[in-house]
This record gives C-alpha cells, structure tokens and sequence, in this order.
C-alpha cells in the first residue's frame, strides 16, 4: 500500500471507530481486526502501520473528533510527513483544504476534564492518562519455576512484580505457559494486596471477571482456604477455571450471579466471609492508556449508573462479611463519584464501619481510601478503600 492508501484506511478505520463509540458498538480492537480480515491486500507492515496511525489519533484527541479525516487532518498540522499523504491520489484521502475541520488535541471531553479537576485530579497528571502502558507481570509464587524473563525490571513496593519492554510477547514465554507469571499491572497488584488475603480465610472476589485478581488472592492464601469467584457476566467467569488451573490456584471455584438477584445464590456465605472484595464496575477513566478510546464512549448517564450499581454492590458486600470482617472497594477509575464519594456515603449509612489504613508502598490518600495515578505511581488509575465490619 502507498503511504496515502495507508492514510486513507485509517480514516475509514478512525469512522468505524466513532461510530462504535456513539452507538454502544465494537471496541477498536474488533473493528480493526475486521477491517483487515477482508483486506488481504494489506501486508503486515502497512496493517502496523495503519494500527499505529489509528491508536496515535485516538490517544491524541480528548473529544470525540467529528471525523477520521478530521482526526488525521489535525495530526497532519504538526507532521508534515502525514500531512503529504493528503494527496489526492487514487488510493488517497484528497489534500486538505485550509478551512476544513481539523480535531484539537486534548486529554479528554470537557466535561470528563471537569470531573477530574472537582476530583482534586492535578492538570499537571493529565498527560499521563493516555501514555502508552508498560507491560507489568506478578510472578506467581504457587508455580515456582525457571523465569526466562528478558530485561525485566523490579517494581518497587512489589517483591513478585516486574515490568517488561513494552511488546514482549508474554504469551511465547516458558515462564508464561507454565503459569509461572500472570499478566497484571502493578496498580492492580498493589490494590489486590488491600485484601490481605491470608492463608486459611473464607474470601468472596464478588465481581471477579476472568479472574485477574481472584489468581493473586489465590497466591496470596498460598492455595490454602476459600475462595469463591464470583460474577454476572458469564463469558467472562467462564475463561477464570482454565486461567486458575494454568496457575495452580486449586482454591478458586466460581458462581454465577443472576444481576438483581445476586445474594439470593450466596446464601450460604452471608454474614460468613472474613473479606469481600468488590473490584466494581467503573468508568475505567484510570485505564485510559490501555483503552483510550473508552474516554469517547463514555457519558455522563453511562457513569451514573455505574455509580448506581457500585453502592448497589456495596450493600451486597456488606451482607457477606463476617462480624468483624473486611469489605474492600476497588475501583480502576480516578473520579472521586466513583471513589471517595461512594465510600463516604457507605460510612454514613453504616456508622458502626470504620475504613482502615492499607499500608500500600503506592498511591496517596483519597477520603477514606488511596488513589493510584499513572503520572505519580506509573501503574493503571486505582482507587481502593478497606472498611472494617462491626465485631
Ligand atoms: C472491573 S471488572 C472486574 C475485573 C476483575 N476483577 C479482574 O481483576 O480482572 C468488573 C466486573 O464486575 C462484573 N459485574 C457487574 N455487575 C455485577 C454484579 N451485579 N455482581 C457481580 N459482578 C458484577 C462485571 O461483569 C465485570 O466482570
């Protein structure tokens, strides 16, 4: 492909991505995997490089641009070499005209922005949220094993955690296939250690997913224990088993959840968990440099009802902890009404809790609980808080 039909696919790419973002449809992964599987013509140098052009776009611009062609046309302003792609070839986008749209850089929709900044969030740490994301593995101490790690750095705070070069293929790695590391970044493995999972406890990982928390709980209880999994999305629980045995976390079995009916199908653990964790579902606004795309999809009436069902599982949690047990909050979002705030109400409707110090080597307080951030702790965006039930 020339250099201009490469611009061209990623304008029609940067479309299909818009389009899925106003309308609930396919994240840019699918739709460039898509894209390219009915373009056989296209090599695998000019699929990189269409990729790249497309996710440099999305990273680069905070409101959803009006177009692809909008996109590219304003980073062709500060890249002349971009900018000589426009050249109306057969194959190409037409050149651009001096007063068409362009989109205008930013970090995120002005009202995201304003969110963060009545979230104490500082504008200096804005950047950061749409940096590429290092590659961050938890070396799994319940399959010791020979780690051919290349060029893998300590994390501080982290004695199992390492980051690797950015574009190591983890999955080819002895190491990985013999479940001796998981993939987890290091913000994640700081807020599962709020857990302070022991060997011998009862622990419910109430909305669990695939499990990336449920395995470092696992390893953390050195498979000694239960551990109950648990969620509502099926397709997501279903991929735990096969990761749990590929990790030798023995301890980790899974329970469906029907939504709205959730401790109806845990009643055998109510009032009975020595720790609740509740990794809930959030904006995702502190994940931003691994899918910066979800700043475009998200609205202000998409967050109130994530914030609606964060308390909902609150009081959930809250039913399964044992007297003088602990509930733990954990959200990847840096937004304080999805953080701080809920917390805050939970310990005014339950006077009788007491949030706890968690003793993280990462983050700074926020309200009752920690706050993670890219630019200050170089890990995903975390909020985490640990309340202690009444004895
Ligand atoms: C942030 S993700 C969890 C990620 C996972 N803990 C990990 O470490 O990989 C939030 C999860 O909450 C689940 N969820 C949403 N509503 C739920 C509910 N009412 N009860 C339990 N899980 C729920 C979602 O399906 C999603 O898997």
């Amino acid at each position: 492909m020339t250099p201009a039909a490469r611009t061209q696919a990623a304008i029609e790419l940067l479309d299909a991505v818009l389009a899925a973002a106003r309308e609930g449809g396919a994240a840019a992964d699918t739709l460039v995997a898509r894209y390219f599987a009915t373009r056989r013509y296209a090599g695998s140098k000019d699929r990189r490089a269409i990729r790249e052009l497309v996710y440099r776009a999305i990273r680069a611009f905070g409101e959803p641009p009006e177009s692809g062609r909008a996109a590219l046309a304003g980073l062709a302003d500060e890249d002349p070499a971009l900018a000589q792609t426009f050249d109306g070839s057969a194959r190409g986008p037409a050149a651009i005209a001096a007063d068409e749209p362009r989109a205008v850089p930013g970090v995120a929709p002005a009202w995201l922005l304003e969110q963060l900044a009545v979230s104490g969030f500082s504008r200096f740490e804005l950047p950061a949220l749409v940096d590429r994301a290092p590659l961050d593995i938890r070396i799994n101490v319940l399959r010791p094993g020979p780690l051919d790690l290349p060029e893998a750095e300590p994390i501080a705070g982290l004695p199992n955690g390492r980051r690797l070069p950015s574009g190591t293929d983890v999955e080819r790695l002895d190491a990985w296939r013999e479940g001796c590391i998981e993939v987890q970044d290091g913000g994640s493995q700081f807020v599962s250690l709020a857990a302070q999972a022991e060997p011998g406890q009862r622990i419910i990982d109430l909305c669990a997913g695939a499990g990336g928390k449920t395995l470092a709980l696992a390893a953390a209880m050195e498979n000694r224990g239960e551990l109950l999994a648990t969620d509502t999305d099926r397709a997501r629980l279903s991929r735990l088993p096969a990761r749990a045995e590929r990790a030798g976390a023995s301890i980790a079995t899974t329970r469906l959840l029907d939504p709205g009916r959730e401790l109806a199908a845990l009643d055998d653990w109510r009032g009975g968990s020595d720790t609740v964790l509740i990794d809930a579902p959030c904006s995702g606004t502190g994940t931003w440099r691994r899918n910066p795309e979800a700043r475009w999809r998200l609205t202000p009436e998409r967050l109130a009802r994530l914030v609606d069902t964060q308390e909902r599982l609150l009081e959930i949690g809250r039913q399964l902890v044992r007297p003088g047990g602990a509930l733990v909050f954990i959200v990847c979002s840096l937004l304080d009404a999805e953080g701080a705030d809920r917390i805050d109400g939970f310990l005014a409707r339950h006077r009788d809790w007491e949030a706890e110090a968690l003793g993280l080597a990462a983050g700074r307080p926020r309200g009752e609980g920690v706050r993670l951030t890219p630019a200050h702790d170089g890990t995903d965006g975390f909020f985490v808080a640990r309340l202690r039930a009444p004895c």
